[in-house]
């Protein structure tokens, strides 16, 4: 017995002297790369730094810290994520070279161990070059297409409508409230519609199934709110742990019984019972317009409008509530938001190509976009060969990495990249830009962008033509806060709304 037990602790301690090995040397690679960057500890990265970040600010505000750190280590460092090392720039040429030049050898996204094991796998947001995400992207894309977009805004104006209907009452009401609560509903309900084909009832009941159980996904995908997630971040060499784990982890359990109900109407829509309003789906599976879709197959119609959900439901919400903000803190803008507004529908009326026409919204979307992106740590692609890029040589299985909000403030960018400047984008003529990346870059950029555009610019027009925002004056700052991926305003966003003539 005595034996035995010497022999599996000889055999554990070589183990772990084994792994620390290699990670000492995995630790050191970005030194041999000739890149600068914080200390990792050898368990857990950088971890450390973040969360003592987290502790002196008493809220997640890291992207503040990533920023610094381009400042103090340049336009591109290294860090570890955890177990894996990182490569963050910020720098124009790199950019350009990985996620567009060479975006075949960086066609993937980079996915933490024990998500690769969600209903995401066969979705744009997860799948692999490998498991086919061209072609899958080829089929999805044209599902936002111009056309497609104007013939969905009927159903998202219903949705408008149910909105303006609640910001009446609050009108009516003249108190403060948190109008970012109410445009997560919102959203919740056109994304709902338009890619689970879910009549849901978000905007006057908080207690909705779905919008309960859509919440749920979205807390587990935050590392601080899911251990074993964090725990996969942390040590991704246990591959094998990860995969037999996650039918017991709280992802798994929040996203199952979205996937089971969006299967269910899926069945339900091939068998040729199916909603008169324009959705997703219906876009996916009619007979004559949903050709191109005929090579997907049922996992990846319900995975990928599981993923459209998750990334264009806190996504939208979160643009409309910084913009309501940010015009509210800025009346001038406001001001002159509505006069383009009230003028545009004096003229043409508020239609889907007239709200696309509007020169002054349109540079309101971009600069709150510009100011506060709220997907912040998202773009990132993994190095599928080794290859050398202007002198850095980059192995196999590198994650790298843009921060979207350190391009947007870098002042070498945009001028007084702190202050919100609508004006700086009326003659701003530079298409495929890498200064302004809100939406991503390259080929695997987001798919959704039309869908996120028509929402936003249809709901803040309507919106600003019959109310104007006020932030009372004993409202505290708004603080935006890092919640996974998304950077969202930490005590949502208190405003009294007044209706206008
Ligand atoms: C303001 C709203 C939104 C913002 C700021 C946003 C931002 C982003 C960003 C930064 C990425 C990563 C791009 C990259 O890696 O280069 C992304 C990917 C993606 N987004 Fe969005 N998004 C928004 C709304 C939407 C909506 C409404 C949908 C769907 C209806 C959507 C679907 C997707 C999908 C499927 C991907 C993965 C694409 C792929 O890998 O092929 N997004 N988004």
């Amino acid at each position: 017995m005595a034996a035995i037990l010497l022999t599996i602790s000889i055999v554990f301690i070589i183990y772990i002297a084994q792994f620390l090995w290699y990670r000492w040397n995995y630790m050191q690679k970005i030194k041999k790369m000739g890149l600068r960057g914080p200390k990792p500890s050898i368990l857990i990265g950088n971890i450390p730094q973040f969360m003592r970040e987290v502790d002196k600010a008493g809220y997640d505000d890291t992207f503040k810290l990533m920023a610094q750190w381009h400042k103090k280590y340049g336009n591109t460092y290294g860090m570890y994520f955890g177990g894996h090392m990182n490569i963050i720039t910020r720098d124009e040429t790199m950019i350009k070279e990985i996620f567009i030049k060479n975006f075949s050898n960086f066609a993937n996204r980079q996915v933490p161990a024990m998500f690769k094991y969600n209903s995401l796998n066969q979705s744009l947001v997860q799948m692999t070059k490998e498991d086919g995400w061209k072609e899958v992207r080829s089929c999805l894309s044209p599902l936002f297409s111009t056309g497609k977009m104007k013939a969905m805004h009927e159903t998202i104006k219903g949705k408008i409508d149910r909105f303006l209907d609640i910001i009446e009452k609050h009108a009516e009401i003249n108190q403060v409230f948190d109008i970012y609560d109410d445009l997560q509903a919102l959203s919740l309900e056109v994304i709902g519609k338009c890619a689970f084909a879910i009549e849901s009832n978000v905007l006057y009941d908080r207690n909705d199934l779905f919008y309960i159980q859509a919440k749920e996904v979205f807390r587990q995908i935050d590392i601080k709110n899911s251990k074993l997630v964090g725990y996969s971040v942390m040590f991704p060499e246990l591959t094998w742990l990860w995969k037999w784990l996650y039918p017991f982890s709280g992802f798994w359990a929040a996203e199952k019984p979205l996937i089971d109900g969006l299967s269910k109407v899926y069945d339900m829509r091939k068998a040729g019972e199916g909603a008169e309003s324009v959705d997703i789906l219906k876009l996916l599976l009619d007979k004559e317009e949903g050709l191109h879709a005929l090579n997907l197959t049922k996992r990846q119609v319900v995975e990928n409008c599981f993923a459209f959900l998750l990334a264009g439901y806190e996504t939208t919400s979160t643009a409309m509530g910084y913009a309501c903000y940010l015009l509210a803190k800025h009346q001038d803008v406001q001001k002159k938001l509505q006069d383009e507004i009230r003028e545009t529908k004096d003229e043409k009326g508020l239609t889907y190509d007239t709200i696309h026409s509007m020169p002054y919204l349109d540079a309101v979307f971009k600069e709150c976009l510009r100011l506060t992106p709220p997907v912040i740590n998202f773009t990132g692609r993994e190095c599928i060969e080794d290859i050398e890029i202007n002198g850095l040589k980059i192995e196999k299985g590198t994650w790298i990495a843009i921060q979207i909000y350190a391009v947007h403030m870098d002042p070498d960018n945009w001028s007084d990249p702190e202050k919100f400047i609508p004006e700086r984008f009326l003659d701003w003529n530079e298409k495929g830009s890498l200064k302004w990346i809100p939406f991503g870059v390259g080929p695997r950029n987001c798919v959704g962008m039309r869908f996120a555009e028509m929402e936003f610019k249809m709901t803040l027009a309507r919106l600003f033509d019959n109310y104007e925002l006020r932030i009372p004056e004993n409202v505290p700052k708004m603080i935006p806060v890092v919640n996974g991926i998304v950077m969202s305003p930490k005590d949502g966003v208190k405003v009294t709304v007044h209706r206008r003539k």
